[in-house]
């Protein structure tokens, strides 16, 4: 198997754009990653243009292909800028500083070709049920009409393969882009079909990006409606950067109702709100227990807190979604409440929720983007 220090090896040589400063020494190669024969390298592309880099990217492409025990080379470009590096476009009248996040997302998002909107679903911590309402919200849209994608971005803890019972690896198509598998009618990414299960993610920062961008853009999305991103927890800076680096429409915040978990999402609405992103809503998760023998209701968690927080914060309130043995039980069996029970109790609290997303999108959207209609 290679070895990190086999592929610096092989770039060794190598010159960076201006044509002498070794390649290692010019800033643009961002981190290189090695697990079971797959090479991840990121280059950090610093405000250039993609088109300016794709030689110097397919010759390390190349170089890494040639390494004996390379099964497979994912070099990707970041859009990352070199602190005080120009912009990469001439500030907006009356503004003097550089364009920023909205405006670089803006020009991301150009190279997601044929994907009309992208939502990404937060939490403010980890184990709130994130991924369940994320793979939910995702079916609920395509049970709409729409044609839907879910890229699952968690890349410390992918969770959508078991959500959805998905084995297997995309196929590569076209040189280089994968496609995405499928799932109840809904394109799959996730990096957790490129990764055993087993392996530890000990992804380091560029590389996070790297596997984002790479799952963004080297996947054959086709034409969607909406792309949901299941975004990992936490609001450390891999979830700012990678914030920024999607090209967000807005983004839906999953809390459970305590106080605890509530600062947290109030620390993920701040950074969507850094990032200017708008925010679409709060959804309350495992809110009310209903006993499936007698019906009783219990508050576990305070029920209600995370439609004050929304009040309080001057965000839409999407709903609450009960704390249920059939949402657990079928995401655990690989087929989600939306897909295996769509007219029971569950399935019309995700729809309720997903038309609530529509209408904050349709509300909040100042882009000119085509109009979501369900028909
Ligand atoms: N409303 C619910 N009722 C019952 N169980 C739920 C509900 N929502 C999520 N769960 C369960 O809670 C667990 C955590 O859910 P999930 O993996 O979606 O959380 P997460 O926030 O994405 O976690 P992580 O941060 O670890 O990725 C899973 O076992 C899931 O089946």
């Amino acid at each position: 198997m290679p070895t990190q220090d086999d592929i610096v090896a092989a770039l060794s040589d190598m010159a960076g754009l201006d044509g002498h400063t070794p390649l290692a020494q010019s800033g643009l190669l961002g981190g290189v990653v090695v697990r079971d024969g797959r090479v991840f390298v990121s280059l950090e592309g610093q405000g250039r243009k993609a088109s300016d880099i794709e030689p110097l990217r397919a010759e390390v492409e190349q170089r890494i292909k040639a390494v004996p025990g390379v099964a497979a080379v994912f070099v990707t470009v970041t859009a990352e800028k070199a602190p005080g590096s120009a912009p990469a476009t001439p500030p907006a009248p009356g503004h003097s500083h550089a364009p920023g996040p909205r405006a670089q997302a803006a020009r991301a998002n150009q190279n997601v070709p044929g994907v009309k909107t992208i939502i990404a679903v937060a939490s403010g911590k980890g184990g709130v049920g994130k991924s369940t309402t994320a793979c939910n919200l995702a079916l609920a849209l395509s049970g709409f009409g729409l044609s839907v994608g879910l890229l699952d971005a968690d890349i410390y803890g992918p969770s959508m393969p078991r959500l959805l019972g998905l084995t297997g690896k995309p196929e590569v198509v076209e040189g280089r882009m994968m496609r995405p598998l499928q799932a109840f009618g809904v394109k799959v990414m996730s990096i957790g079909f490129l990764v055993e299960e087993e392996t530890p993610m000990i992804w380091r920062g560029p590389m996070v990006m790297s596997a984002l961008t790479q799952m963004l853009r080297e996947v054959q999305w086709g034409e969607l409606d909406v792309m949901v991103v299941d975004m990992p927890p936490g609001t450390g800076d891999a979830q700012l950067t990678m914030a920024q680096s999607v090209p967000l429409a807005g983004a839906v915040i999953v809390s459970t109702p305590q106080d605890l978990a509530l600062i947290d999402a109030r620390r993920g609405i701040a950074m969507f709100r850094r990032t200017e992103v708008p925010i679409l809503g709060i959804v309350e998760n495992m809110s009310t227990f209903i006993c499936p023998n007698c019906g009783h209701r219990s508050d576990i968690f305070h029920h209600g807190g995370a439609k004050r927080e929304a009040e309080r914060l001057g965000v839409p309130y999407l709903g609450e979604i009960p704390l249920s043995m059939p949402i657990r039980e079928s995401s655990d069996a690989g087929r989600p409440i939306v897909v295996s029970d769509p007219s029971g109790p569950q399935a019309q609290v995700y729809q309720q929720i997903a038309r609530g997303v529509l209408d904050a999108l349709a509300g909040s959207r100042q882009r000119a983007a085509p109009r979501i209609v369900i028909e």
